[in-house]
């Protein structure tokens, strides 16, 4: 018996203006793949990202999550079913603490609204302590917890990084979207965002679905990857195969795939 993909993107597009920036693009993704998005610089890999979260609503195909249909949903019902992410450019609310970047997360999927618990209503308190338990869990993971009460934008780089994946695994997501989570990142930093990545999908039975240009990174960790270029999918396959691919190569034009390139 076949089984059902997690993710199922058939002929997707988007057009802004007359720029197509995305055309025919098919993804697939199965239970507990990391699979890695890649392509030069303005190819449409963040724009996927942005129709995958309901940012961008697709004006072609479809996007089937978990056996139900994702298109024209708004971003905080795709989160509620299953999808987060991570931005270019990391997003956290600077001047709230650590914590908060977390326990957020966890009030986007709480019945209570994050209204209601900034004015302490009632039904606030009946889970708020499980929550700030939970989320120091999540920060200890993360070797965080010690800065818990620390403000995000006070946090080294590589840390804020990091506290990005902490909040956005925090709404309970079974496909991860990170979007060049080693931008900035040193070395040292990226090994360990290598080692956090493995790690992650085993503990919370991810998904992952990674744009990056660290080319070592993502042949290093990614069992697929997709290729696109001008909006076009060029490439898929396992790393060697899209690594010797002519389109790719033909696309990385003067830069070695295989090789680091930021
Ligand atoms: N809201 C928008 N309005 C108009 N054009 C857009 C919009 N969003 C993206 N584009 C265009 O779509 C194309 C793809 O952009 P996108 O950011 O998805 O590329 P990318 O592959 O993520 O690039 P990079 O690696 O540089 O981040 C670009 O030409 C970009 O200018």
């Amino acid at each position: 018996m076949e089984v059902k993909p997690l993710l199922k993107v058939n002929h997707l597009g988007i057009q802004f203006g007359g720029l197509k920036a995305v055309s025919e693009f098919n993804l697939t993704l199965h239970k507990g793949e990391l699979v890695g998005l890649i392509g030069p610089n303005g190819a449409g890999k963040t724009t996927v990202f942005n129709m995958l979260t309901g940012v961008y609503v697709p004006t072609e195909g479809e996007i089937i999550f978990d056996g139900k249909k994702l298109n024209g949903l708004p971003p905080y019902k795709i989160t509620r079913r299953g999808i987060s992410r991570t931005f270019q450019n990391i997003r956290l609310f600077a001047d709230l603490s650590v914590l908060d970047n977390v326990r957020i997360g966890y009030h986007t999927l709480a019945k209570n609204s994050l209204l209601s618990s900034i004015l302490r209503l009632p039904p606030h308190f009946s889970n708020e302590k499980e929550m700030k338990e939970k989320s120091i869990e999540f920060l200890k993971i993360f070797r965080l917890d010690h800065l818990k009460d620390e403000k995000a934008k006070n946090l080294p780089y590589g840390m804020q990084r990091r506290l990005e994946i902490a909040r956005a695994l925090s709404t309970g997501p079974k496909l991860l979207l990170l979007d060049e989570p080693a931008a900035g990142m040193n070395p040292k930093e990226t090994t360990e965002l290598m080692d956090l990545m493995a790690f992650i999908r085993e503990q919370f039975d991810l998904t992952i679905l990674l744009i990056e240009h660290d080319m070592k990174l993502v042949m290093g960790i990614c069992e697929r990857i997709s290729v696109l270029d001008h909006g076009l999918l060029i490439a898929e396959g396992t790393p060697e195969e899209v690594r010797n691919h002519p389109k790719v190569i033909e696309a990385y034009l003067g830069e070695e795939v295989g090789e680091e390139h930021a």
